[in-house]
């Protein structure tokens, strides 16, 4: 197994820019299911431009907090507003999320692309060009026409990665990514998260894998029992991280 070199170890390198739909505020989002109280009063607001990696023990909630944010769940209480207003189709259709298990179409790797940006209005003429680019891109020419499920779990993963960044959001939401993937697989999602950092994607991503938040966080958010415990740079979260639950963590003792 080779070792995968850091891609960026400073903080808040993406550039800031302009965004249509951020920033995303969550306001005292709470969700609760079967009688227990799964996340726990979130204020959260993401400004272009950082790159967040979202930490935290097994069934810290996580994965609901991106869902959350996603809007393939509603809160209980709270709301999400996207530049000051709840979201509406317009704004979904301007940010995207990847899942750790590849959600793709019973189709070819093209089709799986072109659909995408069919859905978002983009024409036919357009959706040539950019399919072949961002084909080029993934480095997934050559599986062009094959069927989506004949390819390998890193391929999947590189191609539904390829097809949320086709959609060009403003902000891209991962839920481990890269969890059953090798390192050369996961070596090649990190470069084109972070080369869709580097062009102005808001990036906001659960891992698991402590390496790969050193890699590519500009920001940790540590969630502990549906709370925020602490939100702090990467570079200092990883020297000296503020909250209890998080200094356990990396310390790799059990946080439950
Ligand atoms: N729809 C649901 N109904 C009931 N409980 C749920 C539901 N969704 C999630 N949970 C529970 O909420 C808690 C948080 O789940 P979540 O998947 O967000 O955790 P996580 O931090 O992503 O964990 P992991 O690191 O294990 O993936 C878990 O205890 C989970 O079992």
């Amino acid at each position: 197994m080779h070792s995968l070199q850091p891609l960026n170890t400073q903080p808040e390198t993406a550039p800031a820019r302009h965004s249509d739909i951020l920033p995303l505020v969550a306001e005292g989002l709470v969700f609760e299911a079967g009688g227990r109280r799964l996340i726990d009063g979130i204020d959260l607001e993401l400004q272009p431009g950082a790159r967040t990696i979202v930490l935290g023990p097994n069934g810290a909630g996580k994965s609901l907090l991106l869902r959350l944010l996603h809007g393939l769940i509603r809160p209980t209480a709270g709301r999400v507003v996207w530049k000051g207003r709840p979201a509406d189709a317009a704004i979904l259709r301007r940010q995207a999320m990847v899942f750790q298990k590849p959600v793709l179409l019973r189709r070819t790797v093209s089709a799986n692309i072109d659909y995408a940006l069919k859905v978002r209005g983009v024409s036919r003429a357009e959706r040539g060009p950019r399919v072949a680019e961002m084909l080029a891109i993934a480095d997934l020419q050559s599986l062009a026409d094959a069927p989506a499920r004949v390819l390998s779990g890193g391929e999947q993963q590189r191609l539904a990665l390829t097809r949320a960044l086709a959609t060009q959001p403003e902000i891209l939401f991962l839920d481990e990514p890269t969890s059953s993937l090798d390192p050369t697989s996961t070596q090649a999602i990190e470069q084109l998260i972070d080369d869709a950092a580097a062009a102005g994607t808001r990036i906001v991503m659960v891992t698991h894998d402590l390496g790969q938040a050193r890699r590519l966080a500009d920001e940790v958010v540590f969630l502990h029992r549906g709370r925020i415990a602490e939100r702090t740079a990467a570079f200092r979260f990883f020297q000296s991280p503020v909250s209890a639950p998080a200094t356990d963590f990396l310390a790799g003792h059990l946080v439950i």
